[in-house]
């Protein structure tokens, strides 16, 4: 913006029919957007003509500016400072090389055994990041980290976060979001394994796939989720994160090669379908039945699916089934094509993540070719377990974050927000709230960060039996905290979250999305039991002493 304005330029737009103000040194033209303004056009006209950037800044937070910015700034003041020579960012990618340059970057620093600190990044508020973007010591953490880091957390500043009250009010997440999730290679990284890169021509900007590890997974989660939207995170990597992985596990080569490669670039969806109106937790349980035709080539599904996320967008389902007897040994994983015919899919109306379209789903007939059998007929209930793990570390991450958010969210409102004559920062009680919340999320993150090691460090089998009881336990662990964090976000907030949108809305919004991650991927309830029977069971048979 390189139009520059005197004090006295903007001083005689101080009408109605031309009004003008500054905030934080830019000039704004708010003539025609008065109407529209949902504060009120009286309120800005008060302000016409002049400096109003406290009064800003009482009722808007940064989203406001970030969205409205290109359309209302017209220019800065002339007193305005430029802007200083930003720092070099650690690692950032090369704008213009095509490949980034493997030699370029440093082995994983848990490889390396190098635990060298990183250069600070973001806000330095303590606890609203994890430790390591405060250049705290990591075994975890490299350049490529940091690199991806800055990568993801700009794209979802510019052009996510500003938007994602819009698009969980139109239960919607734009497809050319999805659509870049695979051009920037994101897809590929997200599958609870190596990247993927036989199978598409994409690749993430600042890491090579040869380096992509687990805590890339981990962060590009982690950085999503600073949308503050459950349902922006589930609609982008919800129905794929698990829905995928199986794909790529179980399925036969001519299938793999046939539909992953559409699937990675962001040009198809896939979903996973367990879940039944009679059959939650109790996967065991299900009854959608899948028979193998006279011929042997075809299975035929009959049956119902509920709360399946991104169902109604989906082209490709990763459905159980039972194929077999009664329990776990006679279920079986499908790959419905809705190609096939006789898939139906609807919206549910939900509690939360309304972008992520929670879908029924039923089929009816379907004819399935007996090349879409996911692994071994009646065995699918290994595939559905080895699946969890991934599953649930994906809501973790998620529930830290947010938790986060909210903490985040209290810390600047609590330091600009005054009452009794100071600010909310200033009385013991608010701290004490802001304390409980630190506490949990860096008890629980710590938690995480060892277990995603563990996870890269184990094989597949060995991370599902051992890893199986703590991964649970910390699914427990994530959703009270996220629960608790909400809860006393919004106490903060008082009334600005209880109303949708504004300065609350994140608050709200996650207040909302909260049951969404308590109840699937294994109930509180269900997960804190098991984190004690899987743990034992694993300890004795490794000879634990009692
Ligand atoms: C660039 C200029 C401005 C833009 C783009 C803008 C935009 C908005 C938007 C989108 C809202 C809805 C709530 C939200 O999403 O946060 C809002 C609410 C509001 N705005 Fe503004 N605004 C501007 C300037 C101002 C100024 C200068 C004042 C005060 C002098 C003001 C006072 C308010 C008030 C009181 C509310 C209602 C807050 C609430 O519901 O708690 N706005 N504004």
């Amino acid at each position: 913006m390189s139009n520059t304005y005197s004090q006295g330029d903007v001083a005689s737009h101080n009408k109605a029919d031309s009004l003008w103000i500054v905030v934080d040194g830019d000039v704004y033209d708010l003539t025609k957007f008065q109407d529209d303004h949902p504060g009120g056009k009286k309120i800005l006209q008060r302000v016409a003509g002049k400096d109003a950037s406290k009064q800003f800044w009482k009722y808007h937070n940064e989203g406001i500016l970030k969205k409205y910015k290109k359309q209302l700034q017209i220019g800065s003041l002339d007193t305005k400072p430029k802007p200083a020579a930003e720092p070099t960012p650690v690692a950032v990618p090369q704008k213009d090389t095509k490949k980034p340059e493997p030699k370029a970057v440093p082995q994983a620093a848990s490889d390396s055994g190098d635990s060298e600190a990183l250069e600070p990044f973001g806000a330095q508020i303590p606890f609203a990041d994890p430790g390591w973007y405060q250049s705290y010591h990591s075994p975890y953490f490299n350049e490529t980290h940091a690199a991806l880091r800055a990568e993801v957390r700009e794209w979802v500043e510019t052009a996510i976060e500003p938007n994602v009250t819009e698009w969980d009010e139109k239960k919607l997440v734009p497809a050319e979001i999805y659509k870049e999730m695979g051009s920037r290679g994101y897809l590929a990284g997200l599958l609870g394994m190596h990247y993927q890169k036989d199978y598409t021509q994409n690749v993430i900007k600042s890491v090579p796939p040869e380096k992509w590890d687990l805590f890339h997974e981990m962060l590009l989660t982690d950085e999503l989720s600073r949308s503050a939207s459950g349902g922006f995170v589930w609609n982008v990597i919800g129905g794929f994160g698990i829905g995928c992985p199986p794909l790529v596990k179980f399925g036969k080569k001519p299938l793999v090669d046939r539909i992953l490669p559409g699937i990675l670039n962001g040009d198809k969806r896939i979903c996973l379908a367990i879940t039944e109106p009679d059959a939650g937790s109790d996967v065991a349980n299900l009854t959608c039945e899948a028979k193998l035709s006279e011929d042997g080539k075809h299975y035929i599904v009959n049956g119902e699916k509920k709360w399946i996320t991104n169902g109604i967008w989906c082209d490709y389902f990763t459905t159980a089934v039972r194929t077999g007897g009664p329990g776990m040994n006679g279920v079986s994983l499908l790959l419905i094509e809705r190609d096939f015919g006789g898939v139906s899919t609807r919206r549910m109306d939900c509690q939360g993540v309304w972008s992520s379209g929670t879908t029924y789903i039923t089929f009816e007939d379907v004819k399935v070719p007996v090349e879409n059998l996911l692994g071994k007929e009646n065995q699918g209930f290994r595939c559905i377990m080895t699946n969890f793990n991934h599953e649930r570390i994906g809501i973790i991450i998620q529930c830290l974050r947010f938790s986060r958010v909210c903490y985040e969210e209290s810390v600047r409102y609590a330091n600009k927000r005054r009452t009794f004559g100071k600010k909310l920062m200033e009385h013991p009680v608010i701290r004490l709230k802001l304390a409980h919340m630190a506490r949990q999320i860096e008890a629980s993150y710590n938690w995480l960060e060892n277990l995603i090691y563990q996870c890269q460090k184990m094989g597949e089998t060995e991370a599902m039996l051992r890893l199986g009881g703590p991964i649970a336990g910390l699914k427990a662990q994530a959703t009270v905290t996220f629960e608790f964090c909400a809860r006393e976000a919004s106490q903060i907030f008082g009334g600005l979250s209880y109303s949708r949108g504004g300065q609350g809305g994140k608050v709200e919004r996650l207040y909302r999305d909260v049951r969404a991650y308590a109840i699937p991927g294994g109930s509180e309830e269900i997960m804190l039991d098991l984190s004690i029977r899987q743990s034992m069971r694993v300890a004795k048979a490794v000879g634990m002493k009692l």
